[in-house]
């Protein structure tokens, strides 16, 4: 079983043994952009709640997510697209930041989302985190200190909004979800990293495309202190996410190694074809790369339309023996220009993603959700195919 530690001891653990990066930023530093919500300004807050996720002492991150599996009952629901989700809910992302842009704009939006799919019924929440970068805020006209205070707080609004539906659960009040949940199930906070493409938000997040002058050291500068920052902020684990390139997840797996974070990490790919990832680079070569890391537990796939995901599933299978993660998008494409999602065309529709979840879970995927342009919806489904009792008590 996992231990429980109390909130201090926890960060206290990640301070002395986790990172090497600057003390907190002083909150009183004067922001030069725009005025940000009061709320911005509180410290990082990401409380354990005596649930599995949050307080794991262990010696081993690969045990971190066997015992959450075990916990979860041998598979666990990730959430699905927050970026569609604020959409949903009226935000309006057209902007270099995408859904980073509400950190600053619509924060409790953002808390929003992560309750709508704890409700679902997930069993982790990814953070905001995906497309907000140091770089990012610092073209948008913020200091480097307020862009660290923003990655902060993706994961302070995922671990409020687990706060709040494990009271809101332990107190038997259900009013603003469509089901009543039962707390006990575990949740886990994944911090979001996004490739250097989303901050470029030209496409080539798609094609890893990011031309002869971006080196292994260029990517590895690029996330490094974004990483940092992240994992101080106390998430249970790192999603490098939607990753197009072998040259990117050698560069992650690198920063994983050189700055000693002892928490577990995911490394997801996206694929175009089902059977490279994104660039054409050989998916067993990546997958490879990320199995020989002992901080990687889980390796997989997003950001890409269901019919390809079995195949991808049998192929990983081939090259490791780590869980096996997927969150696959509606089906669509996107559109850098118009920052719009348009139907695929040539290759036939993805309505029914939800005909695929037993298959895929039957094919060894033991953490499956959903990518852009799924919803709570696609997530009450895998929920349910996936057998979990807590969704059972209807309001
Ligand atoms: C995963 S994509 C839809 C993220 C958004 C993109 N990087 C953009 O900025 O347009
Ligand atoms: N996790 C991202 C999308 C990754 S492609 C989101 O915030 O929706
Ligand atoms: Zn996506």
């Amino acid at each position: 079983m996992l231990q429980f530690c109390s909130f201090e001891s926890l960060r206290g653990i990640l301070e002395s043994t986790a990172i090497n990066g600057r003390e907190e930023m002083s909150f009183a530093t004067g922001f030069v952009a725009a005025a940000l919500p009061l709320a911005l300004l509180s410290p990082s807050s990401c409380m354990p709640k005596g649930n599995v996720a949050m307080g794991f002492v262990t010696s081993h991150p690969a045990a971190v997510i066997r015992e959450f599996l075990e916990e979860a009952g041998g598979c666990a629901v990730i959430d699905g697209g927050l970026a569609t989700q604020l959409e949903t809910h009226g935000a309006d992302l057209n902007d270099p930041l995408w859904s980073a842009h509400c950190l600053f704009s619509s924060p409790d939006l953002i808390k929003k989302v992560h309750l709508d799919y704890l409700d679902a019924g997930a069993n982790i929440l990814i953070t905001a985190s995906y497309q907000a970068t140091i770089q990012g805020f610092e073209s948008g006209g913020f200091s480097a200190e307020q862009g660290e205070d923003l990655l902060r707080k993706c994961i302070d609004l995922a671990c409020e909004a687990r706060r709040i539906y494990e009271d809101r659960c332990s107190e038997g009040s259900c009013d603003s979800a469509e089901n009543c949940f039962s707390s006990k199930r575990p949740i886990l906070v994944a911090a979001s990293v996004g490739p250097y493409g989303a901050y470029l938000a030209d496409g080539s997040e798609y094609s890893g495309d990011y031309g002869k002058d971006v080196t292994l050291e260029t990517l590895k500068d690029f996330h490094r202190r974004r990483l940092h920052v992240l994992v101080k902020a106390g998430p249970d684990l790192v999603a490098f996410e939607t990753i197009p390139c072998k040259l990117e997840a050698q560069a992650y797996i690198e920063l994983l190694e050189e700055a000693n974070i002892e928490i577990p990490a995911w490394l997801s790919f996206s694929s175009k074809d089902g059977i490279n990832i994104a660039s054409g680079d050989s998916l067993a070569e990546c997958v490879s790369i990320a199995d020989s890391c002992k901080k990687v537990v889980a390796i997989g796939i997003n950001c890409t339309p269901p019919r390809y995901i079995h195949q991808l599933i049998l192929s990983i299978r081939d090259v490791s023996g780590k869980p096996i993660i997927i969150y696959p998008n509606s089906g669509e494409s996107y559109d850098p220009v118009e920052k719009k999602w348009v139907e695929s065309t040539g290759a036939a529709a993805d309505e029914d993603f939800i005909s695929y979840i037993a298959h895929w879970h039957e094919a060894g995927a033991s953490l499956i959700g959903g990518c852009c342009r799924t919803t709570p919806n696609t997530i009450r489904a895998i929920a349910r195919t996936l057998g979990k009792n807590y969704l059972s008590v209807q309001k």
